[in-house]
């Protein structure tokens, strides 16, 4: 049984290396909320919460999170008894959505319950991979002569397949250099919802690039519409922002909406949700894959976790701590050889947070004591 007895919030702010741009924006700074959670024997547990400080990849913020974890969250775990980890989600069934805030402290719940029995996350999570492929994603970049560098680094460095990020009307300018470049890369590209069927024309077009998937062409709220664009396209549809729960992912497989899954732990709400998605998309023979959240350390650390399961096999954006930051959060920080990531085999995460790094990112923190009678 899990009690807990203290939370901290710490609201961070870490520059990254190099803005990232997508067809909806940039970011240059990313602001996260870390769940620091200690149960009744003083066993401390991670979490992150992965929302921007603006809504324009989902609905929530940094400041949403904050509210819903100070306010509904962090009393309802603290006010249950919790058996396991699994059934921390159905706790939180009367709270909507808000899916990055629950992530973020129902991933601390299992970082405590893994130390507890003294087990790597991965393994209690059911995955059995001792090291994770990896691939690097790539934002719009200001010209051709970057874009090819960039993608050109990341190919040297080892990364096993590159992603970029496409817009309406740039299509044409970003994959036509690299393709005829490096001809054999496994190469796909992001939208970020950027298209309506209104551009068919155009997105039919993509076929000719030989792309692993193309991810989140059209709105996420539009299952129906992707279904009726995958059936005119050669190249797979690959689904991000339309799944935020097992039932997302079973409407889009039933409706043929997509041939593949980017499952993101903090778009889903969890851990559970995420490994419920991963198992029944195994089911049906539908590739899946973890997506990457521009996260810091503790993130990542999850991200790897849930990627040793089986049936993520295609690989994910969990790339080197390095890719984004010039000091991570986290020790060791997360390295990447020969385009794969070693699962660390310590308890929990696997990593140590490095209190130091953590101070120097904060903007401010608050400590929550649990005051639910508590007897013990
Ligand atoms: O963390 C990474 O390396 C992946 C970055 C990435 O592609 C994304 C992060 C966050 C929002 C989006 O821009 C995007 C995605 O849609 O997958
Ligand atoms: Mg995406």
């Amino acid at each position: 049984m899990l009690k807990f007895h203290r939370a901290v919030l710490h609201h961070i702010l870490m520059t990254l290396k190099t803005p990232f741009a997508a067809s909806s924006g940039s970011t240059f700074d990313r602001e996260f909320i870390i769940v620091e959670l200690q149960d009744k024997d003083g066993v401390i547990g991670w979490g992150e919460c992965s929302a921007f400080s603006s809504p324009w990849y989902t609905e929530e913020t940094t400041k949403t999170a904050w509210h819903m974890l100070e306010d509904f969250l962090i009393p309802i775990v603290f006010e249950n008894h919790i058996e396991h980890p699994e059934n921390v989600s159905s706790l939180f069934r009367t709270i909507k959505r808000n899916n990055m805030a629950k992530a973020a402290i129902e991933e601390a719940v299992w970082d405590v319950y893994a130390k507890r029995n003294n087990s790597p996350l991965a393994s209690v999570l059911g995955g059995k991979k001792r090291k994770i492929e990896v691939g690097a994603a790539v934002g719009i970049q200001q010209s051709e002569k970057e874009l090819l560098h960039t993608v050109e680094r990341y190919v040297n460095e080892g990364y096993k397949r590159i992603k970029v990020k496409i817009s309406p009307g740039m299509e044409d300018k970003i994959l036509s250099p690299i393709r005829s470049h490096f001809p054999m890369l496994p190469l796909m590209a992001d939208a970020n919802s950027a298209y309506t069927l209104e551009d068919l024309a155009q997105l039919k077009k993509l076929d000719q690039y030989d792309l692993l998937m193309i991810e989140q062409p059209l709105a996420a709220d539009d299952i129906f519409g992707h279904a009726v664009l995958q059936k005119e396209l050669n190249t797979p549809i690959c689904l991000d922002e339309s799944i935020t729960s097992y039932r997302d992912a079973k409407q889009a497989i039933e409706q043929k909406s997509c041939q593949i899954i980017n499952i993101k732990v903090s778009r889903v709400g969890g851990l559970t949700e995420a490994k419920r998605i991963h198992d029944l998309c195994k089911e049906h023979q539908l590739p899946v894959w973890c997506g990457g959240m521009l996260d810091s350390g503790i993130g990542r650390a999850h991200n790897i976790a849930i990627s040793t399961l089986d049936h993520f096999i295609i690989p994910g954006d969990t790339s080197a701590s390095s890719r984004y930051w010039v000091h991570d959060l986290i020790t060791p920080e997360v390295t990447m050889v020969d385009g794969c990531i070693e699962v660390p085999e310590k308890p929990g995460i696997g990593y140590e947070v490095n209190r130091e790094q953590l101070k120097r990112f904060t903007l401010c923190s608050k400590v929550f004591k649990n005051t639910f009678n508590v007897n013990y």
